[in-house]
């Protein structure tokens, strides 16, 4: 698979949209395989509790994807007021349903569920998130997990543009459970130099101009400027910030100034269009990953890390 780029003003755009789209469709084909070989469909059950108005749009999204590509797709959505041991409970339920291979609870949740707790009540060979304890120190150890979505896919963004990616200079911007660390452990297993960078990082500005790579994943709107990058770097925007646009209607911006910073990396992804599409494709081939390793069926090796 090969991600389309074009030129923005130097660097290219690395096409995200269109690299997700490929992988769907390889999804698809490992799906009708699975079923012809062993007349199984692999299932995903994703649950929302609340009405967080990104998160409903989110959901919707991987369902339909998941339907798309020839899935079995089951929706839990519970009230904003449901307990932590409803869903618990209902956790315990898809755990045990053999028809579902993976499981997703869409973060956030309300402030009253302990997230960490539900995370580990996932059976972890259904935690198609990888945010599952388990999952975390087998990814950290370089034994086989499942990867978390949106590192996964920037590795693949990352991988298409640059081949082996052995020996370079990577900083991570951000050192969230979901996106920092995990895409700093999966740069790691690539033999590249890691740096993990954050809040208190000193000088953060001399630290990231020495990378090649730059995954930026902060949650801060075009934090990263073009005096930040070494010229020709392949820069990453994790970034989903939504801010007021010039005729005060909301936009969506990632966490890097991508015209600034255009005029100097050799690649970049966009926001929208970038990392985010990856995400999706990524939960859809984690749970076809997930199906293959429950069954005892070959995995397809380039839909995961
Ligand atoms: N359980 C999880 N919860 C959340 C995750 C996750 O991986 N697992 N990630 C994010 C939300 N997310 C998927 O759940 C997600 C975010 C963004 C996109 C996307 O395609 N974004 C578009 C822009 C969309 C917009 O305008 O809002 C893009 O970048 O082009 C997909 C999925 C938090 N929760």
């Amino acid at each position: 698979m090969t991600a389309r780029s074009k030129e923005l003003t130097g660097a290219k755009l690395i096409d995200g949209k269109a690299f997700a789209a490929r992988i769907r469709a390889r999804v698809a084909e490992e799906v009708e395989r699975i079923r012809a070989e062993a007349g199984i469909v692999p299932g995903l059950a994703v649950v929302l509790v609340g009405e967080d108005p990104a998160s409903q749009i989110y959901v919707r999204n991987k369902a339909k994807q998941t339907v798309e590509s020839g899935m079995h797709s089951v929706e839990h959505r519970l009230d904003a007021s449901a307990t932590q041991d409803e869903l618990l409970g209902l956790i315990g339920t898809l755990n045990a349903d053999p028809a579902i291979h993976g499981i997703l609870v869409q973060l956030p949740l309300p402030g009253h569920i302990d997230e960490e707790r539900v995370i580990n009540a996932i059976a972890p060979a259904k935690d198609v998130d990888g945010f599952h304890i388990s999952n975390v120190g087998l990814l950290a150890t370089g034994q086989k997990a499942m990867v978390p979505c949106t590192p996964l896919g920037s590795l693949m963004l990352l991988r298409d543009e640059l081949g082996d990616l052995s020996g370079r200079n990577a900083v991570v911007i951000g050192r969230s459970n979901i996106v920092g660390k995990p895409m700093a452990q999966l740069l790691l297993r690539e033999s590249c130099t890691v740096t993990i960078a954050h809040s208190r990082t000193k000088d953060i500005e001399e630290v990231v101009s020495r990378a090649d790579i730059v995954v930026a994943a902060v949650g801060r709107p075009r934090m990263v400027k073009a005096s930040w990058i070494k010229p020709g770097a392949t820069v990453i925007d994790v970034g989903i910030n939504r801010i007021e646009g010039p005729e005060g209607k909301p936009i969506v911006v990632g966490d890097v100034d991508t015209d600034d910073v255009a005029a100097v990396a050799g690649a970049i992804t966009p926001v929208p269009g970038g990392v985010g599409p990856m995400t999706i494709a990524c939960l859809l081939a984690n749970t076809v990953t997930a199906c293959c390793r429950a069954h005892g069926l070959a995995e397809p090796r380039d839909l995961t890390a």
